[in-house]
């Protein structure tokens, strides 16, 4: 599976664990149940929370690892409150009922607790044993049982400080920087390097970072502008559909589709194609092109040799010509030239139109990110490709995750399919659209659920340019802060019943209030601020769409024997095959 080290991609080392929510940080106070919502100028949530009184933010200690101080200061820390933006509801009820005893001193950084590990590595050593690193989380709980929701570890050459309640994580992310860093992605950065190609929204930092995000955003996060691409998305998922079809009959085993999670990729990847690119490149043909397939065997490729190459240095393989280096340049050279092609053929393409043999289509996104001529043509290749990685393993990943969870729970298909029904009538082939599933709480209800159980990216992380105090501890400024999504969204202290799919957990009340959560941080799969998933908008479309398209095609079976547990892959994908049976509705 392509995106193998997507999470060092998106939260640097995934840090998975049930953990022990410190009962001191539960707010028994209601939320709005998610974050603030995403501005259409900035495409950026509105991450930011205003801390109303300087010096008087104050952060609980975690309970069970304090003998003295309870709270701690924030704001004496030098973070400026001013920059902050906007109050929210929720962000004023929590500070205001977290405010007391601010004269007290935070402990210091030596006293967060945490596994020793490893000479050397550190807790790497304790990963790569048994199950290794695709059962982290397994650790991870123990750890958080053990250390509690704050608790730090040393990854070969790089400390953590992990964060497992959704409070702590809340002042991360309200923390941020002006521009917000996450863990340096070192062998996509030695590539550029070396093949003098460009950084993009995902691999940037600072004011360049801001320049190239603003301008995607522009055109992929706004939800006026997103759902400009819903006939583009639907004309996939119909492929899909025709060629799940085709697989099961060919298949003809129980209504069977053999690699159910690599039939996702191939959708996700065809779907995030035609949206950027304009293209289709046949993924979702009886026979997929040679050059399609070599695509997405270089991606696997570039995952797969970046694992060791992340943990290391990847001068060192550069530098003495070793496999994983030569794999790695190898599966970048190819994707590389791949994305070249299409940039480049679209290009053509308008010009030939605007040179008026034909007429310019400027709604693509490819063509606004060509005809606004900010980025260099060297920039672009480089977000198309970024936004491709990032775009293709996430969407496909959770949308296996659905197909297994609603075959293992008949009465949540069929209220889904009632619905669904409901809103799209009974004409199987009238596709839904943003109004329609603007009627379908339920369905965006399972998407929600299915990224709590299972978030694709199970931890993300943070890098302040300031020292701050989370948890009663001095943090300082240039440490690494890793947030535990799949740990959160398990606990049973923030949800009930935690192991459970239940996607009713997440409808709103008569007074509009999701309830399943005393914290809108509980589930964050798309991260937070200014740096959230700038593909997030697309991602729901593309699996409310698909969703709903499903549910009206067909009815699923479960076929597998037993449960999938997650595999941590970089990214949280099934860690066994999804055996589902597809039968015609
Ligand atoms: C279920 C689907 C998806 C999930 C759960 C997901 C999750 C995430 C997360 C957690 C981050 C890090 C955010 C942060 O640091 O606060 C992220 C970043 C990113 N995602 Fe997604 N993602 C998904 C789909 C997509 C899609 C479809 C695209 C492309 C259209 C995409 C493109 C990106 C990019 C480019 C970034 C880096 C943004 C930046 O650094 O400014 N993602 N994603």
């Amino acid at each position: 599976m392509a995106g193998r080290q997507l999470s060092r991609i998106f939260a640097g080392a995934s840090r998975l664990s049930v953990q022990q929510s410190a009962s001191t940080m539960a707010i028994p106070r209601e939320r709005p149940s998610s974050p603030p919502p995403v501005t259409e100028e900035s495409g950026s949530d509105a991450s930011t929370v205003q801390v109303h009184r300087l010096n008087e933010v104050v952060v609980p200690r975690p309970s069970g690892s304090s003998t003295t101080t309870e709270h701690a200061v924030v704001g004496s820390w030098g973070i400026c409150p001013a920059r902050l933006g906007s109050t929210t509801d929720a962000a004023t009820v929590e500070h205001d009922s977290l405010a007391a005893d601010v004269h007290v001193r935070p402990r210091p950084f030596d006293e967060i607790p945490g596994p020793k590990g490893w000479p050397f590595i550190g807790t790497l050593g304790t990963y790569l044993v048994g199950n290794g690193l695709s059962r982290i989380y397994e650790h991870q709980i123990a750890f958080t049982k053990q250390y509690g929701p704050i608790w730090k570890e040393r990854l070969g050459s790089l400390e953590f400080v992990n964060l497992a309640d959704p409070e702590l994580v809340a002042m991360m992310y309200r923390h941020d920087n002006k521009y917000p860093m996450r863990v340096d992605m070192k062998p996509w950065k030695a590539y550029r390097m070396h093949r003098n190609e460009s950084l993009g929204v995902l691999t940037h930092e600072g004011k360049q970072w801001h320049r190239a995000r603003h301008l995607l955003s522009k055109k992929i996060l706004p939800p006026k502008k997103v759902s400009a691409y819903v006939g583009v998305i639907n004309e996939v998922i119909e492929d899909m559909v025709q060629r799940l079809r085709y697989i099961r009959d060919v298949t003809n085993q129980n209504g069977l589709v053999p690699e159910l999670t690599n039939e996702m990729y191939k959708w996700s990847m065809e779907s995030i194609f035609k949206i950027l690119f304009e293209t289709r490149i046949g993924c979702l043909e009886k026979q997929i092109p040679t050059e399609s397939q070599r695509f997405i065997d270089s991606i696997h490729q570039m995952f797969q040799s970046g694992q060791i190459l992340f943990v290391t240095s990847p001068e060192f393989f550069r530098k003495y010509s070793l496999k994983p280096w030569k794999d790695h340049e190898a599966a970048w050279d190819y994707i590389f030239s791949f994305a070249r092609k299409a940039v480049d053929s679209r290009l053509a393409e308008i010009s030939a139109q605007s040179e008026g043999e034909g007429e310019l289509e400027a709604d693509g996104f490819l063509t606004y990110l060509l005809s606004s001529k900010q980025l260099s043509m060297k920039e672009i290749y480089s977000n198309a490709c970024e936004l491709l990685l990032a775009g293709v393993d996430t969407t496909s990943n959770t949308l296996a995750w659905v197909l297994y969870e609603l075959s293992r729970h008949p009465e949540v298909e069929e209220r889904l399919h009632k619905e669904v029904c409901k809103v799209l009538g009974t004409d199987k082939m009238r596709a839904a659209d943003t109004d329609d599933l603007a009627q379908m709480p339920y369905l965006k209800s399972i998407i929600k659920e299915i990224l709590r159980l299972y978030p694709v990216v199970p931890a993300n992380n943070r890098i302040l340019e300031k020292d701050i105090v989370i948890g009663g501890y001095h943090i300082p400024k240039k440490t690494i802060i890793g947030s535990l999504q799949y740990v959160i969204g398990r606990d049973p202290k923030v949800f009930e019943d935690p192991g459970s799919f239940k996607p009713e957990r997440w409808l709103r009340d008569e007074h509009g209030r999701v309830r399943c959560s005393n914290s809108s941080f509980a589930s964050v799969p798309f991260g937070f601020g200014p740096r959230m998933c700038i593909g997030r908008r697309i991602a729901e479309l593309e699996l409310n769409l698909a969703l709903a398209k499903i549910s009206q095609t067909f009815k699923l079976k479960y076929l597998g024997e037993g449960t999938v547990a997650p595999s941590v892959q970089g990214l949280l994908v099934p860690g066994g095959p999804v055996k589902v049976g597809f039968a015609d509705r």
